[in-house]
């Protein structure tokens, strides 16, 4: 292996493979052909290989890239438009009036751009979004060059995008033609929540799910106002229902799931449901803490997300992961919690496995895509270096991450993109704000 040519070879002081928890590869190299890589060389195997391009990383960590598993990308366009809200009067006071407004093609490719931007800059390679307008985000997402899982969102009442439930998912699947050999690219359904979706219409989207082989992602049992509403409308919890009508399985992806009894907890580790874990914005709206120690003791499969930039309002995934390990400690008073590589572990390998890409992405392992990231421990800010594991999660900020890659792709080299104009997306956004503050 030693002679063979790569298209590059990543030299770093620190790897985290993530394959095993707490492992750590000291001055080792990536080797990556055709966007893949090939090999992972030992220091002294280092010298003999050549390569198209070397990039020395010599106070670096090489690691996944993190996938962030719960957003709403264009929402950056309503970032700091509505703060301090529980999540009922933030949605119908605030957020979907705004939506009702401005939410057009443009606006989703416009905010999906500015929110690829900030994702690249915190360390993020994958995103699985659902908002409206999905041929725009798909379109973001192949300028970009983010792996991007692109929601098809249904509600029963109108908004800009649809009228009735069948409507989204008409036009939701219509869109997914255009972008069915994409490999960046993977639609899913994503019916809102249990409160804006009938039970006529779940069924229709397990139905779909299964023939088309599509994920489903949903928000569920995010706040007690949800939970209590669905007892008061159908004598039953959230998932109760949704288990009653086929939706709980490995296809799903239910985002937030804070408020969980342990049998709910049971419920979702026997049907192998993944649940994205989205502490910040759970924090914000006041929601909760959901209980990620206990579903990851019982084999619940948790990733972590940012959700949207008007509830977040950050899409750092770095800084997501620190939140996760933190808010664990602080919501069940046992600081061994969510430690650090675990943390790590559902930012990254969690999240693939969710999106059944875990084949492809999740670890730094030979076989897999290059979807990886660098970050930058020479700072004031991460010295001394003892456990770059531990840098990572509490002490490293996104201004660290250096590169990152897809499938082999640098889309941020020595902190600058490449595949997007800072200088453009900043100008759009501002572009935005004047035309939302005149209408
Ligand atoms: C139909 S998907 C997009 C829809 O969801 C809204 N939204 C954003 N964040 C949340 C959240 O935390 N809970 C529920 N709904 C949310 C967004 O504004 C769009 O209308
Ligand atoms: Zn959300």
């Amino acid at each position: 292996m030693q002679n063979t040519a790569f298209d590059q070879l990543i030299c770093a002081r620190w790897i985290i493979p993530v394959e095993q928890d707490g492992q750590v590869l000291e001055n080792h190299a990536v080797g990556v052909r055709n966007g893949r890589i090939v090999a992972i060389l030992r220091p002294e195997e280092i010298a003999g290989a050549s390569a198209a391009e070397h990039i020395n990383l010599p106070q670096h960590v090489l690691m996944p890239g993190l996938i962030n598993l719960h957003g709403h990308s264009a929402m950056t366009l309503l970032r700091g438009m509505a703060d301090d809200k529980a999540l009922m009067d933030w949605l119908q006071n605030h957020i979907w009036p705004a939506e009702g407004k401005h939410v057009s093609d443009a606006f989703v490719f416009d905010g999906a751009l500015l929110a690829m931007g900030e994702m690249f800059r915190s360390g993020t390679t994958t995103i699985n979004d659902m908002y409206f307008f999905h041929a725009a985000m798909a379109r973001a997402g192949l300028a970009a060059g983010m792996r991007t899982f692109v929601g098809c969102s249904i509600l029963e009442f109108p908004t800009v995008y649809g009228q009735n439930a069948d409507d989204y998912i008409a036009k939701g699947m219509a869109e997914r033609q255009q972008f069915l050999g994409e490999e960046l690219i993977t639609f899913t359904l994503a019916p809102h929540a249990p409160y804006t979706v009938s039970d006529d219409t779940f069924r229709k989207v397990v139905t779909l799910a299964e023939q088309e082989d599509m994920l489903i992602h949903c928000h569920i049992h995010e706040t007690l106002d949800e939970v209590n509403g669905s007892i008061d409308q159908y004598q039953q919890r959230p998932l109760a229902r949704l288990a009653g009508l086929g939706l709980l399985s490995p296809r799903l992806i239910a985002a937030h799931m804070v408020h969980l009894s342990d049998e709910e907890i049971a419920l979702v580790a026997k049907h192998g449901v993944s649940i994205a874990h989205n502490p910040t914005s759970n924090m914000k709206l006041a929601s909760g803490i959901a209980p990620v120690q206990k579903l990851l003791a019982a084999g619940v499969n948790v990733g972590i997300g940012t959700d949207g930039a008007a509830s977040n309002n950050k899409l750092d995934m770095l800084s997501e992961t620190r939140m996760g390990a933190l808010l664990a400690k602080v919501g069940t008073l046992d600081p061994t919690a969510v430690p650090a590589a675990t943390a790590i572990r559902m930012a990254t390998l969690h999240g693939a496995q969710a999106l059944g890409i875990a084949d492809k992405v999740g670890t730094v392992s030979v076989g897999k895509q290059a979807d990886l990231i660098a970050v930058d421990l020479s700072a004031v800010e991460t010295s001394p270096q003892f456990d770059p594991i531990s840098h990572i999660v509490y002490a490293a900020g996104r201004e660290q991450v250096s590169h990152v890659w897809v499938n082999g792709r640098a889309v941020l080299r020595e902190r600058t993109l490449t595949t997007l104009n800072e200088a453009e997306l900043k100008a759009k956004a501002e572009d935005w704000r004047v035309r939302i503050l005149a209408k």
